[in-house]
């Protein structure tokens, strides 16, 4: 996937100064960043609602094109898609230490401290139990 990501941001670099005219891309540069963020929200908005509708095709169509615009926006940005694996690779080795560390429970204080438990009430959240943690 990112080399073809790699193509589409070199691509994009070759276009951001042809003729807008007939670039969208050279088109999306000269309206500038708000313009090129507003394109990349709208799409991210097409991929959601065609998730929700259950229709994985146009999620494949709309992600394609979301993934365009997010191209743009870097380059505009001034943000290489190696800077982007970089990060992605420092969280994977993050998620590396993280697998050491050791597997039994914590040992908790039985009682929680009046200073804790007067800040942080302990309220169940009805649905949240089992919520992804990014
Ligand atoms: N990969 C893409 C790419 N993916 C999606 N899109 C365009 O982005 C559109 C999606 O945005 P919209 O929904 O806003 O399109 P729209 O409904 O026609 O609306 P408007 O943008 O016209 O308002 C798609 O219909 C595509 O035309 C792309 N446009 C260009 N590229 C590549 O970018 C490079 C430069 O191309 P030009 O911009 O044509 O110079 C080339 O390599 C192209 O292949």
């Amino acid at each position: 996937m990112s080399d073809s990501l790699e193509r589409l941001y070199l691509a994009v670099l070759a276009a951001r100064d042809l003729d807008p005219a007939t670039s969208r891309t050279a088109r999306l540069f000269q309206r500038g960043p708000s313009k090129m963020a507003k394109k990349l929200a709208e799409e991210a908005i097409e991929v959601v609602i065609d998730a929700v509708n259950g229709d994985s095709e146009a999620v494949v169509r709309e992600s394609a094109d979301l993934l365009y615009n997010l191209t743009v926006l870097w380059a505009s940005a001034g943000v290489r898609p190696d800077d982007v694996w970089r990060e992605m690779a420092r969280r994977e080795d993050m998620l590396g230490i993280a697998e050491k560390l050791p597997k039994s429970p914590m040992k908790l204080p039985k009682v929680a401290s009046p200073r804790i438990s007067a800040r942080r009430p302990i309220v169940a959240l009805e649905g949240r139990a089992g919520r992804k943690r990014h």
